[in-house]
């Protein structure tokens, strides 16, 4: 198999991908690819189209116009493979909050046919070690994010779109949310939203700045931080109200 071939199939990609809601336009036209080996940090204020871009990338709301692809396949509503390749942590973190943390892991890798080992793996991946009989309801925000993260990662899936995972957060807690998705880089693509520019700028080798549904800035984190000014000045500029 060529190299173009393993990368496409580890890639996300939007093709002019656009959202209107009536005459309100959530995402204008959105391009942008992303490879394996990245964590891209899709950055933006609240309301500039995340989480709208998100959901169309991973096949939960339909696009008005345009397309995405995932691992080189088109993303559809109803594609099974392309909910194999992809883990999606929601921004507001669903999970069945009455269930031990243990019991709800097996519960989503019971939808997946995946083993007991690998339930434990991912249980020591995302140091939940010592939280696996309690609660979830009874976790901090912190450790209910690493149970959110886990479920995405039980399938071990080579796509990982993670949105706004340290919203909310306290200073320590994003820390240890920052480097756990660090931790999960090698051979993965991760995409990453975000409002807090430093959050971004600590974990992601490139950053999109998306504002009012438009992508601004599609960039490497180096050309950035060249930016003249620095990157606080890039989202100033990239992020400014528009009149
Ligand atoms: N279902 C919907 N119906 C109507 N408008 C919507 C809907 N979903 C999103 N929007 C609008 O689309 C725009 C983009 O919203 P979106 O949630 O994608 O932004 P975001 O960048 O994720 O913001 P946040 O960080 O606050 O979640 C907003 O103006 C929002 O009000």
């Amino acid at each position: 198999m060529s190299d173009k071939i393993i990368e496409s199939r580890m890639s996300i990609e939007a093709k002019n991908l656009s959202k209107h809601y009536g005459a309100q336009i959530a995402v204008n036209a959105l391009n942008f690819s992303a490879k394996s080996g990245q964590i891209v940090g899709f950055l933006g204020p609240n309301g500039a189209g995340k989480s709208t871009s998100i959901k169309m990338l991973v096949g939960l709301i339909q696009p008005t116009s345009g397309e995405a692809y995932i691992a080189g396949e088109r993303v559809s509503q109803d594609s099974i493979n392309l909910k194999k390749q992809i883990g999606y942590l929601a921004e507001d973190n669903p999970l069945y909050k009455e269930m031990y943390v243990k019991e709800f892991l097996a519960f989503i890798a019971s939808l997946h046919n995946i083993s007991q080992t690998r339930i434990q793996e991912v249980i020591q991946l995302t140091g939940l070690s010592l939280e696996q009989n309690k609660k979830i309801n009874t976790l901090s925000k912190g450790y209910q994010q690493r149970v959110g993260i886990a479920q995405a990662i039980l399938h071990n899936p080579s796509i990982l779109i993670l949105d706004e995972p340290t919203s909310g957060l306290d200073p320590n807690q994003m820390e240890e949310i920052r480097s756990l998705i660090l931790s999960l880089k090698p051979g993965r693509t991760i995409l990453f939203s975000s409002h807090i520019l430093s959050e971004v700028e600590a974990i992601c080798d490139r950053l999109l700045i998306i504002n009012h549904g438009v992508l601004q800035a599609d960039c490497s984190m180096d050309e950035a931080k060249s930016f003249p000014g620095g990157i606080n000045q890039l989202f100033q500029e990239k992020t400014k109200l528009v009149k």
